[in-house]
Parts: structure tokens; sequence; C-alpha cells
């Protein structure tokens, strides 16, 4: 099997807090090949968003290793990690962060640029994602003129724009009604099998049904790992939901 997009191998991460340590994760090790969706869930604290900002290179581990595409971000310079960032991976935040007062256009052409990529070509590839998520004819819109769901879209063709093979979304469908809400994991799922490497956190079992495999945290370690609905199911029922 080729080497998987991300891996994790017995990372921890303590916060200090108030002269206290709080350890978020502790020892977890994922691996997570291209073509597959893992969704992590776990109760609130369980160190779920800590884990998907350490994945991306937006935290480090307090030890421990993480490889993006084979690189070993502790290996790698804060300016190399930031290139990882920009050209491998994808976040989705429940947060949108889209600038007001750019069109869906220029908000997902925008880090394409910020990398250095010509304006021509960037607005060309930001044009493909709007379309993969069926807001190509709104590429003109600001987000105020867009709903919540539409927004959303954007935001998430703002994460796939390029060639990104690390997705990361944490909570992705948000406050977003359900029909908009599975359509976002329809995205995400359909990038994934089209060779992207995601990892989904969710409290929802519905919506990590969308993943091939389930990933359980409680206390920062990786409790039980399982496949998709069923999987969840059991977990949530064994009494490890939030
Ligand atoms: N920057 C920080 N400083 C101090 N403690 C933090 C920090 N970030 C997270 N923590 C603590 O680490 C633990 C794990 O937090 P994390 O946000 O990763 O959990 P989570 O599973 O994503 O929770 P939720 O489902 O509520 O979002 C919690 O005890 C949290 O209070």
């Amino acid at each position: 099997m080729s080497a998987p997009v991300l891996l994790l191998a017995g990372v921890t991460r303590d916060h200090v807090q108030g002269g206290e340590t709080v350890h978020a994760l502790r020892g977890v090790d994922l691996a997570v090949h291209a073509g597959e969706l893992v969704a992590v869930m776990g109760p609130s604290g369980s160190g779920k968003s800590t884990l998907l900002h350490v994945a991306g290179g937006l935290d480090s581990p307090t030890s421990g290793r993480v490889l993006v595409e084979d690189r070993d971000l502790a290996t790698l310079s804060a300016a190399q990690v930031a290139a990882v960032r920009r050209r491998s991976v994808g976040y989705v935040f429940q947060d949108l962060n889209l600038l007001p007062s750019l069109s869906a256009l220029e908000n997902v052409s925008l880090p394409l640029e910020l990398d250095g990529t010509r304006g021509s070509m960037a607005r060309r590839a930001a044009r493909e994602a709007l379309d993969e998520v069926g807001m190509g004819a709104l590429a003109g819109r600001f987000p105020d003129e867009m709903s919540g769901g539409q927004q959303q879209r954007v935001a998430i063709a703002r994460a796939l724009v390029g060639p990104r093979r690390l997705l990361l979304a944490d909570e992705p469908t948000g406050a977003l009604d359900s029909t908009t809400g599975e359509e976002v994991l329809r995205i995400l799922r359909a990038r994934c099998e089209a060779g992207a490497a995601g990892v989904l956190v969710t409290h929802e079992a519905r919506h990590a049904a969308w993943a091939d495999r389930v990933v359980f945290l409680r206390d920062g370690v990786v409790v039980d790992q399982s496949g998709p609905a069923a999987g969840a199911e059991t977990l949530l029922a064994a009494g490890g939901g939030a």
C-alpha cells in the first residue's frame, strides 16, 4: 500500500492553562490514505479539534511525529510548514471566514494567489472549484449576497482549490439545514474518492456514516476504530457520544 497522505505517530499535545497542564492528545496513532474519509468522533474536550490542528500544521505536537505527504513537519522550517499548509492541506471550519469585500471567485482564488500562482491561472482553478461545489453560476456574488449554505459551499471550494490532497473538516455542516449539510458531505466524499485523504470531525453518527472509518477519541486517546455507520452507532450506544 502507498504511504498515507496523513500519518500521526505517537502524537501528544499538552496545553498549559492557568498553571495546569491539559493533556489534549495522549499518544495518538492515525494513518489516512488517499481515497479515504475518516470521521473523528468523541465527547466535547476529547481532543478532536486539537488533532485536526496538529494534522494540518496549525499547531505542533508536544511529542510524536506528524507526516503530511511523507514530509515530517517537525523537520521543516516555519515557512516550509506554511507552504505545506497552503499547497497540500484544505481546511473547512464551521466558522466560514469568507472575506466580505471579495466575491466568491476572489475568495476562492486568494489562497492560490497568495502562494504565487498567476492571477489568470488562480481564477481558472477557482472557477473549477466553484463548479465542483455547484456554485459556478454565483462566482461574482459577495458573501452578503449568498445564503449560509451557499457561503459554506464557497468556503469548501476555497479548501478544495488546487491540488490539495489532505482535507480537514471540523464540523463543516455547522448550522446548515440537513439538506445543505448532506451536500457538503457529499462534496467531501467525492473529493476523497477522486484521490484526496479526508478527516471529518463530527458529533453526528449520520454524518460519520459518510466516512470509511470512524475513530473515536476519549480524553485524548483513540479508544476505538471501526467501519462506517454501524460502528459509529455502536460506539455512541456504548456511551462515547457527546
Ligand atoms: N489553546 C488551548 N489552551 C488550553 N487548553 C486547550 C487549548 N485548546 C484546547 N484545550 C483543551 O484541550 C482539550 C481538548 O480540546 P479540543 O478543543 O481539542 O476538544 P474537542 O474534542 O474538539 O472539543 P469540542 O467537541 O468541544 O470542540 C480540552 O480540555 C480543551 O479545554
